[in-house]
């Protein structure tokens, strides 16, 4: 196996990243680019031995990275962010060439928000404190003390930027981490470990392996040493890596699937609203927070679809590498497959294709909006993770927050409406861990962001995430303070 592959000009390391150095693996797996299939390169493909030594190293890396000030810590987190900004292009293009995400969409916000993600963590830590508190004359004192290696597991859907979603709050709060990115689109984690090592991350403080799902995973998420496991990715495997934690009682954090809800109300700005929904084809479908179930009241029905037709026709699908491109092509084409099974099994079932409905080829699926779907149909009710909406009507206030309520999920809901006082009624009722009002996927990383039910567990962003990454600890100092006991 070769020790780096180059992938549209940029050099990229294949091994592991483990206590500042890298190391191979007997077995490999091959990195395939969604774009055309093309294989990328070989993958070092860890395994349990991977897996401790990973742990090893950031166990050993901890007392010396906890007792760092935070200051010092705050300091390297942004040379990291210094490092990722001058290397936004090769992030991008290797990004996109990994996962089939666009280019632009790299260039313009992911990366940046990547960036952003380490200097947001470096500065909340900064800021971090609760006002001390008196009790019968005693003083409560909060503290956030480092808790210890964390293992964080990532997916595809936006490799880098969940990853360091969860990297910096880690590193930010004193802990050691390993990172096992995806191994659909393992490549721009590789690169995040040279970045940090070039801004003076100590050797072990962050450690990368690479591998297939539970074929390392499980060796991570039940090992003795690890305080805290913090996943992105489907249920099924939320389950799998709660039960492997559970022996060690781990605290775990889950962001998990979602079937998240779009309401159109009959007072909407139906411009907005089609805009709010075609908008929810964005990365081929796949990201997690979709609303994927569009609602529409039922006399502004027609109307919508007319406008939703029409303005989705506008969409080009084609190269991610294309700045004109609007939706670039699936992960893999098993995920491909299992899109399309969903799509034929509603078909099946009685579903109308308004558009779409079928595969481009291997890699790319048609926007597809269904219509004549049963609430308690599997169209209705599972996470596709494709370019796939479903449309239902309601007739009143009440259906409308029944029908987005009617899914074990909980991740988010979206409002179109002309009524705020609406707005706050049925807002109210939603079970979902973010509500956007007339608007989508607009983050602040001081929010907490998280799902309910089936949709995760905890919360993480701003102090939720240090409370998440950290020991809170509560000091009591009587009023006399440590003279009081003689
Ligand atoms: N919430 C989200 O953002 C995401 C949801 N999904 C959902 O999951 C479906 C299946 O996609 P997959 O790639 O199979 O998701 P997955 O949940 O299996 O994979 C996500 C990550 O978990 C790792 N993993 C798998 N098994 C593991 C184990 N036993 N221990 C530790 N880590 C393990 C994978 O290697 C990958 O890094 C998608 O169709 C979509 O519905 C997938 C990715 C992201
Ligand atoms: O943190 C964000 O801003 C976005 C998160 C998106 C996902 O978790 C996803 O698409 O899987």
């Amino acid at each position: 196996m070769a020790d780096k592959i180059v992938v549209a000009g940029v050099s990229v390391d294949t091994r592991h990243w483990i206590g500042g150095q890298r190391v191979a693996s007997a077995a490999t797996f091959t990195d395939n680019s969604p774009i055309d299939g093309r294989p990328l390169g070989e993958i070092a493909r860890g395994g349990p031995a991977e897996a401790s030594a990973a742990i090893a190293a950031a166990k050993a890396a901890f007392p010396a990275w906890a007792a760092t000030s935070r200051t010092e810590r705050a300091r390297i987190l942004h040379a990291v962010a210094d490092g990722v900004e001058k290397r936004i292009e090769e992030l991008a293009i290797v990004e996109t060439n990994d996962n089939g995400a666009l280019l632009r969409s790299h260039r313009r916000g992911v990366m940046p928000r990547v960036a952003h993600n380490f200097r947001f963590f470096a500065d909340w830590l900064l800021k971090l404190e609760h006002e001390d508190f008196e009790t019968r004359g005693h003083t409560n004192h909060v503290s956030w003390d480092p808790a210890g290696p964390s293992v964080l597991i990532t997916p595809w859907n936006a490799p880098l930027m969940l990853a360091t979603w969860k990297v910096a709050p880690a590193l930010a709060a004193g802990n050691t981490v390993v990172l096992k990115p995806a191994e659909w689109s393992p490549l721009t984690a590789s690169l995040l470990a040279d970045i940090a090592a070039e801004a003076g991350l100590p050797a072990g403080v962050l450690n990368v392996v690479q591998g297939y799902g539970s074929e390392i995973g499980d060796a991570l998420t039940s090992h003795p040493d690890v305080r805290r496991i913090s996943f992105t990715g489907s249920v099924p495997t939320a389950r799998r890596i709660a039960g492997s934690a559970a022996a060690n009682l781990t605290p775990l954090s889950l962001e998990l699937g979602g079937k998240s809800p779009l309401l159109v109300f009959a007072d909407a700005d139906l411009d907005l609203a089609v805009d709010l929904a075609v908008e929810q084809y964005d990365n081929a479908g796949q990201v997690c927070l979709a609303a994927t179930r569009i609602l529409v009241e039922e006399p502004v029905a027609e109307e919508f679809t007319r406008r939703f037709v029409e303005k989705a026709a506008t969409l080009t699908q084609g190269d991610p590498r294309h700045e004109s491109t609007d939706i670039g092509p699936n992960i893999h084409p098993r995920q491909l497959e299992k899109i399309d099974a969903f799509v034929q099994r509603a078909l099946a079932a009685g579903a109308r294709a308004v558009i779409g409905g079928h595969r481009e080829d291997t890699q790319y699926y048609a926007p597809t909006l269904l219509t004549d779907v049963a609430q308690d149909s599997e169209i209705v009710q599972e996470e596709v993770f494709g370019p796939v909406l479903t449309l239902q009507t309601f007739s009143t206030d009440e259906e409308a927050v029944r029908l987005a309520n009617d899914t074990r999920f909980g991740l988010a809901a979206t409002l179109a409406t002309g009524d705020p006082e609406r707005a706050e009624r049925v807002t109210a009722q939603l079970v979902a861990g973010t509500v956007w009002v007339n608007c989508f996927f607009v983050r602040d990383l001081q929010a907490p962001f998280g799902g309910s039910r089936h949709s995760g567990v905890g919360r993480e962003g701003g102090t939720w995430s240090f409370d998440f990454y950290c020991d809170v600890k509560n000091t009591v100092t009587a009023p006399n303070g440590w003279k009081n006991h003689g």
